[in-house]
């Protein structure tokens, strides 16, 4: 079960996604971001949906972590929330199944208890990913059997809003190495290759960056930024 993640020991993974909202929503295009993530040397990619995933396993052949983002209305758990998005998530065999693993309440009322007893009673080997948003979350997602850690949702929570990994030399990661001894993977607004490897050389098993490589109006929205300063720096 491990081998995957001995694996990508080490390595940048390379999230391909656009929801439906997004300029680049598309299984086609997001397959290309894949191929230019392998070409570029990523070792694994991230992607949302089976269309996704089926299309990205068809261009490239690296370890996929899959997701489904699905919001329901009783609950604000949105990466992977129930049984049923895992179950369509399996017809694809990502290597990895992430889901949130905050302490919220699933749709349904469910405990993320009780929905990793039902993952593994049904997939007693699939390797789960946990996408925390802190320390607490971090131990307990590794007391459930989760093989490994993301700091994904660090910032995406009303209790962690405003917040982001990068703040104060990677805190929140540094605690979450600490704390926990599953293998921890640095994930969320990772933008520059000198913060990847930061990560890393604070103890990061993986790094995972999206937006920064695959979501073409948000690199695009830094450089705006940058320009703005620059020019009000000036007047
Ligand atoms: C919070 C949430 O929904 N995160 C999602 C999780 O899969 C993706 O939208 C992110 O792109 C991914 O986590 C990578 O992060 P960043 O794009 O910041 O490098």
């Amino acid at each position: 079960m491990q081998t995957i993640l001995n694996e990508l020991k080490g390595k940048l993974v390379v999230s391909c996604q656009a929801l439906e909202d997004e300029p680049l929503h598309s299984a086609f295009i997001m397959s290309r971001m894949a191929v230019a993530a392998a070409q570029g040397g990523a070792s694994g990619i991230r992607a949302n949906s089976v269309v996704d995933i089926e299309a990205i396993k068809q261009q490239v052949a690296l370890p996929v972590i899959g997701i489904i983002k699905r919001d329901y209305p009783d609950s604000e758990v949105y990466i992977t929330p129930t049984l049923r998005e895992v179950d369509e998530l399996m017809q694809v065999a990502p290597e990895i199944i992430a889901l949130d693993a905050t302490d919220r309440m699933r749709p349904g009322g469910l405990t993320l208890s009780e929905l990793v007893e039902q993952i593994r009673a049904r997939y007693p080997s699939v390797v789960l990913m946990a996408d925390v948003s802190g320390v607490a979350e971090a131990k307990t997602a590794q007391a459930l059997g989760f093989d490994c850690v993301g700091t994904t949702l660090f910032g995406y929570t009303p209790a962690t809003a405003g917040h982001r990994l990068p703040e104060e030399d990677c805190r929140l990661l540094r605690e979450v190495i600490a704390a926990v001894s599953v293998p921890v993977i640095a994930e969320g607004n990772v933008e520059t290759p000198e913060l990847a490897a930061r990560c890393f050389a604070l103890g990061a098993h993986a790094v995972v960056v999206g937006g920064a490589i695959t979501r073409p109006q948000q690199i695009t929205a830094r450089f705006v930024a940058a320009i703005h300063a620059q020019s009000t720096d000036g007047a």
